[in-house]
Parts: structure tokens; sequence; C-alpha cells
């Protein structure tokens, strides 16, 4: 592996010498020809050159004139030597995603053919599908089911939902393995024995790519375990498969080239969210009962909600995020979280319960070394929870709306007080975000993309972070008048990043200024915690995710402030939520989308967040817990 740096120190990038050889040898040598000749010295030479041609009587004028032909003919040659590598490096690379698929293809196969020979009965099958988290935990942990019963049942429902959806990027092979050994040693059962747990694929794990949906990243070696991954296995849980990620991660499409495109399990022809997609498909086809994910502006809670599961995003660092996300590591300001997917809070509280552990203080010392607060969770004082269903930049959809307002009625049965508040301006808080995780002005995502082949919902994006930084500005407000959408024009103003350190550190401020007053509101109305909609809208379909990107400022609002945030499905979208459309404003282009993509999405599952100060998990998951248990949803095994 090569490192290349353009001349101010920017880097590019790892380039894999088996993919990249040609590319990196030429790009060397222009990059060679642009760092050491100065332009001047490059002129001198070339009036030197060209000198001999012309006879000494004859005007200047001319050698200038030949002068821009041969400068314009190095730089049309070289577009054009670029476009041809390009070219043919996109062809090797299309090559190469066939076979990856192919093999995926096969190893899915070869697992549903030793799957058979196993010859499961359809009522083993259905029994252990039908026990919630508690109660398979307590069966496996009395020995009425062995863990290796338990994986593979898993493993039958996971292919089908697979087949359904596209949501599993490898099948973990040493599953098994593992099942078999912990049920030869029952004596120690750790508190997850057996439990089979999906992983997403920025999860690091030795022998599975972990790519961020990027071929550019396919060829790295992973060396280091996830930590989550090994406290997980440390406590008995089993992973098993590994699931799909948008391209980037900074959409929640949840498509890319390798992989293919993941599907709703409810809708296929629509989105699971993203970017923890993979996992939500599979959590909420039933094809897995615990998994883990990441959240930088909502990857963990827009696919729960979307695709009818519940996630918790820990606050300030709570789980270690080491082995996670390793692809915007040097951007600090909002971090990418770990945390848990599930299909009922219990396996959140359990997952959560069993990674704040001793281990996984010791393994990541960066972790604060605070243990699972059952206090605090089992606490049943009342709370001040604030509520909202429109956050200022999008109405939520009437379905969203309505999620907000039954559970808002179900606390108020329960003695919470709800009060309505509104979250500090968000066009404030989402051009903080943006120029945050896009500081460099997208440039290492679009670098990188070059070298891919960029799936079809990113392409005008990436052209357009492609766009020099004043011709993005600029049309920015063009797109603003043609848009009338705020979020538009702040995605291409923001999204040109910080041109200085000064800038960074101005925006590192303004991002404390903005948590300042943040607080200050939420210490005025005396709140314990806050719910609001799940997401603007339900999944829309896919490849579409662009035209209402704006969304995300209901999920990223409690990245940049750094809050617990956990989302629970609550209802499924009605024919009145449907009816109610004709309320919905259409101003903008991004309501008119949002319209237009909710025809169709009766039945869609609906989610509602929950959100605690920083270091707040144990009461988000107790608020959680309990609208789940007025719900009756013992079980979120709904039968697709
Ligand atoms: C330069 C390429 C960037 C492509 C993405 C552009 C889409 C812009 C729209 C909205 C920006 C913010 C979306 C954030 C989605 C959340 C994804 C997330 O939390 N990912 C983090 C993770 O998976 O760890």
């Amino acid at each position: 592996m090569q490192r290349l740096r353009w001349s101010k120190g920017q880097q590019l990038g790892q380039l894999h010498t088996s993919n990249n050889l040609l590319l990196h040898d030429y790009n060397s040598y222009i990059l060679r020809c642009y760092s050491f000749i100065h332009i001047r010295d490059f002129i001198c030479k070339m009036d030197r050159l060209i000198r001999p041609f012309w006879k000494p009587d004859e005007d200047r004028n001319r050698s200038a004139k030949i002068l821009c032909g041969v400068v314009a003919a190095v730089y049309i040659s070289n577009q054009v030597v670029r476009k041809i590598i390009n070219i043919v490096q996109k062809q090797q690379i299309k090559k190469k995603i066939q076979e990856k698929r192919e093999e995926r293809k096969l190893s899915k196969a070869k697992l549903e053919e030793h799957l058979k020979g196993k010859e499961i009965s359809t009522n083993t099958v259905e029994r252990i599908l039908s026990l919630s988290f508690k109660e398979l935990q307590a069966d496996l942990q009395s020995g009425k089911l062995s863990a290796v019963d338990v994986l593979n049942v898993y493993q039958i429902k996971a292919l089908e939902v697979d087949k359904r959806t596209n949501c599993i990027t490898e099948i973990v092979w040493e599953a098994e393995e593992t099942a078999l050994q912990l049920d030869l040693d029952r004596k120690k059962k750790g508190p997850l024995y057996g439990i089979p747990v999906s992983i997403k694929e920025t999860y690091t794990m030795p022998g599975y790519p972990c790519t961020g949906g990027m071929m550019f990243y396919f060829d790295d070696p992973v060396t280091e375990e996830n930590v989550l991954v090994q406290v997980l296995k440390k406590q008995g849980a089993i992973p098993f498969v590994r699931t799909n990620v948008p391209q980037t991660l900074m959409t929640f499409e949840c498509s890319n080239s390798l992989y293919g495109t993941t599907g709703n399990p409810y809708d296929p022809t629509r989105i699971p969210g993203g970017s923890s997609g993979g996992e939500a498909a599979l959590i909420g086809g039933g094809g897995s009962i615990l998994g883990m994910g990441g959240d930088i502006g909502g990857s963990l809670r827009i696919p729960a909600h979307m695709a009818g599961c519940c996630s918790l995003k820990p606050s300030g660092g709570r789980l270690s995020r080491r082995g996670q996300n390793k692809f915007n590591k040097g951007e600090t300001l909002v971090q990418s979280q770990t945390g848990p997917m599930a299909a009922e809070v219990d396996g959140l509280v359990n997952c959560m319960r069993c990674l704040l552990v001793p281990e996984m203080f010791d393994f990541d010392p960066a972790v604060p070394p605070i243990p699972f607060r059952e206090e605090i969770f089992t606490g049943n004082h009342k709370l001040t929870i604030g509520f909202y269903i429109d956050d200022g930049n999008l109405k939520a959809v009437p379905a969203c709306q309505r999620a907000v307002l039954e559970v808002k009625a179900i606390l108020e049965s329960q003695g919470h007080t709800l009060v309505p508040f509104k979250p500090v301006d968000v066009h404030r808080m989402v051009a903080l975000f943006l120029k945050s995780v896009f500081a460099d002005g997208g440039k290492s995502y679009v670098n990188v993309l070059e070298k891919d082949i960029v799936n079809p919902s990113l392409r005008r994006i990436i052209f357009a972070f492609g766009l020099p930084h004043w011709f993005r500005k600029l049309f920015s407000y063009v797109a603003k008048i043609i848009t009338k959408d705020q979020f538009t024009y702040l995605l291409l103003q923001s999204g040109c990043g910080v041109e200085s350190v000064t800038e960074y550190w101005d925006l590192a401020m303004n991002i404390e200024s903005y948590r300042t007053d943040f607080l200050k509101k939420w210490r005025d109305n005396k709140l314990d915690a806050v719910i609001c909609p799940g997401f603007a809208f339900t999944a829309v379909p896919s490849g579409r995710v662009t035209d209402v990107s704006g969304g995300v400022t209901y999920t990223n609002l409690y990245n940049l402030l750094d809050y617990t945030a956990g989302t629970l499905k609550v209802t499924n979208v009605t024919q009145a939520d449907l009816d109610n459309f004709q309320h919905y404003p259409s101003n903008t282009w991004m309501e008119k989308n949002i319209k237009k993509f909710a025809e169709g999405s009766k039945g869609l599952p609906v989610g509602v967040q929950f959100v605690g100060l920083s270091y707040q998990e144990e009461l988000v998951l107790r608020i959680m817990k309990e609208v789940e248990t007025c719900l009756h949803k013992n079980s979120s095994k709904e039968k697709l």
C-alpha cells in the first residue's frame, strides 16, 4: 500500500498497488511535475525549447501562441490519459464487483444447503422465532435450547429475509463452530450465551471486508477486531452475519456498487433507511434479534424508524468506537457513535448491560467506565417530557406526527407531564453539522469515489461536491430560489467546509455555543427527556434519498448535541394518515417530493424518537420500555 500526497499536504488516500498501479504511476508523474517545476521555470524551459524554431526578428506573439498551444495540448492530453485510465480502472472494478457478487451468492447458497441438510422442522423454526428476547435468553440459559439450534433457526430466517431485501453482505462462517463450542462448555455461560448477533459491515472483523460500501477499501487488511464484537463474544453472543450500508455511510439510502441495494422488509421497493440499513432490514424482517450499528447523523435511528425495530444511539462515547467507521476518523467535532439495534427494547437494554462491563473499559480505556445504572433504568419517579412534531425545517408527515401524539398520550396516562418544546434554530444546527462532517468540502469522499462506481442515488451530490467552492456557493443561491429549500442551500454552502484552521476552531466554538443555547432551553423547560418524530417521513422509494435529504434534521440534531437518543417503532401508516396529507404543505421542492413518495406507503412502520441528555442511556431506555409495554409490544416479530 502506498500513500499519495498532494503538494499542499492533502492526503489523497491509500492506494492499493494491485488496483491502482496504472493511475498511481501516472499520478505520481503528474504530481511531480506540478510540485517540483515552478510554473515560471516551466515556461522558461518551454521558451528555450521552442526558440530555435522561430526567427529572431519574429514577433514574440508567435512564441506566446505556440506556448499556449503546447500548454493546452499538454493539458488536454493529460485529461484524455486520465479519462482512459479511469475507464480501464472502472472496467476492472466492475469485473471485481461481479466476482465478489458471485462469491457472496455462492456463500449464501452453501449455507442454505448446509441448513437444509439439518432438516430443522418448521415447528422448531416458528417456535424459536416467536420467542421474545427475554424468553430466548431464559431458554438458552436453562439449557432448554442449544446455541446451535438457535443459531441455525436465525440463519434460516436471515437468509429468507435476505432474499427479499439483500441485507446480508457476508455470512460469518465461524458462527456454527462458536455455537458448538459454547454448547460443549455449558458451565461458562455468559449473559448473552447463544444469542445470535448481526453486525454492521463497518465493524472490523478480521477476515471480512470493511468498506463502508466503497470499493476503495475492499482490500484494506482488517487486523483488529472491533471492541464491541470482542465484548459481545466474551458475553456469549454469536456474530452470525454482516449487513449492508450505503456507499460513504453519509446517506440513508443503503445502496452501493459492491453489495447492491437493500430493500425495506415491509416493501422492498423502498429504502430501509441508513446507514445501518442492512441491520434494520434484517431485524425488522425478523431475521435477527439483536444487531450492532453506528450513527453520526441518524444511522441507528432512521433505519429503526423506517424498517420497524428499535435502536439506541448512546452519547459521549459511552460505547467504544474502536473498530467502527474508520472512514471519517479525523473529523472529531461530530463523531460516529456505536450502538445496538434490536427487535425489542429488552434487546437494547441487555446489550447495553453486557457491553458496559470492565472488559470494554479495559479494551478501550477512552470509554468512561460507567457501568449500566440499574437504579436509573428501574426508577419510577414521574418525568417532565418535552414533545414536538415540527422541528422548524420540515414538518413531519401525518403518520409521524400521530405516532408522537400517541406516545404523548401513553406517557401522560403513566403520570408523566408532557410539555410542548421546540428545538433551538435547526437551520443554525444543520449548518454547523454539515460544516463539520464535510469540513474538507467532501473532498475525501469525492476522491475515494473517483475510484468507484458511484451509486446512482449519490451521483448528483457527488457531482456537486466535485465543483469548485466558489461555484457551489454561487449555485446555492440559485438552488434556494428554485427549490425554496433552506436545507439544499445549506448543503451546498456549509458542505464546502472550512478554509483554515481558524475557521475550524470557530466552528468548534459555534457548536459549543449552540449546545449552550439548547441546554438552556432544555433547563428552562425543566425537561428530563424529549419525544419527537423518528424522522420527517416514512420509507421513501429506493434511489430518491437526495430529493428528501432535509429530513435528517430530526436526527442529526442529537448527534451535534451529543445527547442520548433512541428510536422505537410504535405504529404503521394508516389510510387516515395518507388522507391527512391534504393538510401537509407543498411549498418547497422537498415537501412536494415527500408528498409524492408517500403514495403507496400504507402499512409502513413508524417510529418515535426518545431523547435524553448526555449519559442518560438508562433513562431513555426506561421511557422506551414503558411505552413499549403500554403498546403491548412483547414482541416486534410481526409476521410480514
Ligand atoms: C460527498 C459525498 C457525501 C454523500 C452524501 C450526501 C448526502 C447529503 C445529505 C445529507 C447529509 C447528512 C446525512 C447524514 C446521514 C446519516 C448517516 C450516518 O449517521 N452515518 C454514520 C455512520 O454510519 O456511522
